[in-house]
């Protein structure tokens, strides 16, 4: 029986003061269906690059299992999805078959196959890529993040599919998407690691009760670490004395104490070596308290640098069609969006939403026919998709974008960001980190209009939860795009435009 055996595993990259995994054991069994699951940051995507074996480590990880990691990399989009697929499975022409019978059960037909890879919606390449990849029936499955570009109706299509296979680890942040999919879940919090028989409402169970639990200690803790300070403190001063004491007879001085000098050194000395000890036993009693409170996540509320707009309306559209290499895509939509509305694009993935929003920015090429028309006075915030390929230093990005760096790295640290996580470069950053640098920035700079492109996108679940009732309190005006079904449903004030195909 295949297993993967981790024993005592340790990394951390070049230059970081922490370690990602610190002595870390864990055996996995090759029929799991594995749920990797941690806020951005901890190691999720590391982990499974420790399996592939792309970085030294210390410890040992073995195994007689081989591994797949999608998304696998793409040389060249141009060619055509057969040979994409052929590509990166390893497969022959004689053996396509394999995979158009993969591809079908995941509601792909075959003429895609003769299309150019670049021409897929970034639903059908994911769901193509896993269909390449599940045609390998003997090697374990390392799925990172595959819905992020999937509509609702994708994230079905591929949860199913998911659940008839066995023997994967998929990380995702899409509880509702997740929990249909795995039978064990491996969680990487702050201070653990832990593994649990069952899927994530196990997990969030578990988690539950011991958050719940450790915010009691919590408050516990810290007034134990405040009385265990304040007795440092005194021992300190108390050790200090009897230091003077000590020195005073040394140097013939005069203690005010009546009492024998022999006996006083004897005792100062006594005095000095017990307040030692007792600082000592102190000092390691509030650090172990302090370890005990390093798994609990503080959840601080996000800000928005949100001016209420001077006028009622917003943004107009005007019979507005947008195209893409002279192509119209959709039919014509109208609508007048006023202040303290958050409008909702809905339409399935490829189809256009992204197009839309860039033109209504002002891209004129995209535009077909109609016309959209901000208000004078509105000032846009707009987090774009494009956050992928964020590089340089934090410093650089934050005045390219004429954000004050103090105020985006407070908005990060309340993001969850921890201040040890940053490298020098921001390429260097896991893509929920670099999700959020653009997020902080959108949440930092003046604005009172937002237009939001898929703004939950590789955030973790407290983050998402964070946003969303940042939203409900500040009630800005917005515009948005977004595949998140519960946070859409919470914040949309107006029914979902919906994008249709132009015929
Ligand atoms: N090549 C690298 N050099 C230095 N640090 C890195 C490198 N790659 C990742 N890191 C850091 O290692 C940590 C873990 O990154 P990783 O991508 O494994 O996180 P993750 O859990 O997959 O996050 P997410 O949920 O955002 O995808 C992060 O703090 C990240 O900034």
């Amino acid at each position: 029986m295949g297993t993967i055996q981790i024993k005592n595993l340790s990394f951390r990259y070049d230059g970081m003061v922490n370690h990602i995994f610190d002595q870390f054991s864990l055996s996995i069994d090759e029929s799991w269906k594995l749920g990797l699951i941690g806020r951005n940051g901890r190691g999720k995507t590391t982990f499974l690059n420790l399996l592939l074996g792309k970085y030294p480590y210390h410890g040992e990880i073995q195994s007689n299992l081989r591994f797949n990691y999608f998304p696998q990399p793409i040389t060249d989009f141009t060619k055509n999805v057969v040979d994409v697929l052929m590509d990166v499975s390893g497969l022959n022409e004689s053996e396509v078959w394999k995979i158009q019978l993969e591809m079908d059960q995941l509601g792909l037909t075959d003429d895609l196959l003769s299309r150019p890879f670049s021409t897929l919606s970034p639903g059908e390449q994911t769901k193509a890529l896993l269909a390449a990849m599940f045609t390998d029936k003997e090697t374990f499955q390392l799925i990172d993040e595959p819905t992020n570009h999937l509509d609702i109706a994708g994230r079905q299509v591929v949860a199913s599919y998911l659940k008839s296979k066995r023997g994967f680890i998929v990380v995702s942040h899409d509880r509702y998407f997740i929990d249909q999919v795995i039978d064990h879940v491996l969680s990487i919090d702050r201070a653990k690691i832990q593994l649990f028989d069952g899927n994530y409402d196990t997990w969030q169970r578990e988690f539950d009760r011991e958050n719940l639990s450790e915010k009691n200690e919590k408050a516990h803790l810290q007034t134990e670490i405040k009385r265990l300070s304040a007795t440092a403190s005194q021992v300190k001063q108390w050790a200090g004395n009897a230091e003077n004491k000590k020195s005073k007879k040394a140097y013939g001085g005069q203690s005010n104490v009546n009492l024998d000098k022999g006996f006083l050194g004897h005792k100062a000395a006594k005095v000095m070596k017990r307040s030692k000890s007792t600082l000592k036993r102190t000092e390691s009693a509030i650090d172990e308290k302090k370890s005990l409170l390093r798994n609990i996540d503080d959840v601080v509320p996000l800000t928005l640098n949100y001016k209420q707009p001077h006028q009622d309306h917003i943004l107009l559209l005007n019979d507005f069609q947008v195209q893409r290499n002279h192509n119209i895509l959709n039919e014509p939509i109208t609508f007048d969006l006023t202040k303290d509305q958050r409008l909702v694009f809905e339409g399935p993935n490829g189809f256009g939403k992204t197009t839309m929003i860039k033109a209504i920015l002002g891209e004129k090429r995209l535009i077909a026919r109609g016309s959209s028309s901000f208000s004078k006075t509105v000032k846009v915030s707009y987090l774009t998709q494009e956050f992928e390929t964020l590089s340089g230093s934090i410093e650089a990005y934050a005045k390219h974008h004429d954000v004050e760096l103090p105020v985006s790295l407070n908005m990060l640290k309340k993001l969850g960001f921890e201040r040890s996580a940053f490298t020098e470069d921001l390429s260097e950053l896991s893509m929920g980190q670099k999700r959020k640098v653009s997020l902080a920035r959108s949440l930092c700079e003046p604005a009172n209009f937002y237009i939001w492109d898929e703004p939950l996108n590789y955030l973790d679940v407290i983050t998402r939860r964070q946003i969303q009732k940042l939203i409900l309190k500040v009630k800005p005006t917005m515009l948005l795009i977004d595949h998140d079904r519960d946070f859409v449903d919470a914040i949309a004030t107006e029914p979902p435009i919906e994008l249709k195909k132009y015929r």
